[in-house]
């Protein structure tokens, strides 16, 4: 399976219909080279654009979705959209979306670990409470959102939907570039699963971005790795190297479940 990763620049200068149109051009230009295309989180209006939240925000079925659905359309690929911001019921979500080959919504995913401690997304936005997984044609992945990323129960919880892929968009900062590659690599290598993790590039709100997309295998390589700026990176995924990869090293198979709390010892 062909995945190409998109990792657009998030530049404040460019409006946000402006990238859009841009977006589905460059979805457009992976035609014919792609089975499947990621886009990252945010990417319409920058994931620290904080002040820019509640006025770009959008329905589910807005200029976002009705975009991205037609760029899949177009480009005859499943297209994992990156994420929005969504409004619903009075809320705010980061909403990812993922698209067909025939332009139909296969999956939405509204980011559970909301990133920002008191600030930002984590006070601005409410926080999804469901995993997803969807269907490939050889492989079912899960999704997850950028901070997400250092929360390894919510990998364990897919991987027990039936997840062998993880599709993870992510706006993730210059400065913890090594939690990224480290993490990316950890969660592969723990799932014994295919991790693709876009990020974007640029600066916005005054946070650069890290860029370095990346693609690893089940047993941890590294199968393609992005430089800091925009460029679309591209990988080749063998879906039967998961299942070769849990037979040989059956790793998963000695999970102990239920494990009880540590027992005091001493006065
Ligand atoms: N957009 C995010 O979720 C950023 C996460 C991040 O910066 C980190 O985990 O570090």
């Amino acid at each position: 399976m062909r995945a190409s990763l998109i990792q657009i620049a998030v530049d404040p200068d460019e409006p946000v219909h402006t990238r859009r149109a841009r977006a589905a051009r460059l979805v457009q230009a992976e035609s014919g080279h792609a089975d499947l295309v990621v886009l990252p989180e945010l990417w319409p209006v920058g994931a620290f654009a904080a002040d820019s939240f509640a006025a770009e925000a959008e329905p589910l079925r807005g200029p976002t979705y009705e975009a991205m659905s037609a760029a899949a359309r177009d480009a005859e690929v499943w297209l994992h959209a990156g994420s929005f911001v969504e409004a619903a019921g009075g809320s705010l979500y980061n909403t990812s979306l993922v698209f067909s080959p025939d332009g139909e919504l296969a999956a939405s995913y509204r980011k559970i670990h909301r990133f920002g401690f008191d600030e930002g997304e984590a006070v601005l936005m409410a926080a999804g409470e469901d995993l997803v997984t969807f269907d490939l044609p050889h492989l079912t992945a899960g999704v997850a959102t950028c901070y997400d990323l250092r929360f390894p129960e919510l990998f364990r919880g897919l991987v027990d939907a039936g997840a062998q892929a993880f599709v993870v968009p992510a706006g993730w900062p210059a400065r913890r570039l090594a939690h990224w590659t480290l993490l990316a690599r950890a969660r592969a290598v723990e799932n014994q699963a295919y991790v693709l993790a876009c990020g974007t590039a640029g600066t916005h709100a005054g946070v650069e971005q890290a860029g370095h997309s990346t693609v690893v295998d089940p047993w941890g390589e590294v199968l393609a790795e992005a430089g800091p700026g925009e460029e679309t990176l591209r990988a080749v995924l063998d879906p039967k190297k998961v299942a070769t990869t849990r037979e040989q090293f059956p790793a998963l198979k000695d999970r102990v479940l239920g494990v009880s709390a540590p027992r005091r010892t001493g006065a």
